[in-house]
């Protein structure tokens, strides 16, 4: 199986990150972390992104999934850097599990 580059999740975390360190007008990013809603908006996109992630599985469509998934975890990762954390610690989780 070809080896998956997931760099990725790290380069955006990054971007997230550096977008509510050093926020700039036309950035979606922080329109989202300085909402007058504060984090309600953001656990509104998460609860949209689900939904609508839901959706895309029962209409058994892999390109939905795989685009309504990336939008799931792109608003995870904008809620985890709203809360300060990192995904070192989500990983250090996942790994506490493993059987
Ligand atoms: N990966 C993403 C990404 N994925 C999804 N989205 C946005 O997430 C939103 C998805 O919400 P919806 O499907 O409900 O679309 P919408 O109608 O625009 O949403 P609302 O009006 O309801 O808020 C869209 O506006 C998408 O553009 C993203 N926006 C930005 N990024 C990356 O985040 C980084 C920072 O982006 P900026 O902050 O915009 O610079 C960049 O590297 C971007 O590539």
């Amino acid at each position: 199986m070809p080896e998956t580059d997931l760099s990725i999740f790290n380069e955006l975390y990054d971007i997230i990150k550096d977008r509510k360190e050093n926020p700039s007008e036309n950035s979606y990013v922080c329109s989202l972390l300085s909402h007058r809603k504060g984090i309600d908006k953001i656990l509104e996109k998460v609860g949209e992104e689900s939904i609508e992630t839901i959706l895309a599985v029962k209409s058994e469509n892999k390109e939905e999934i795989i685009y309504e998934s990336s939008d799931l975890l792109f608003h995870l990762m904008v809620m985890f850097v709203a809360k300060g954390i990192t995904l070192d610690e989500i990983a250090t989780e996942l790994k506490k599990r493993r059987k």
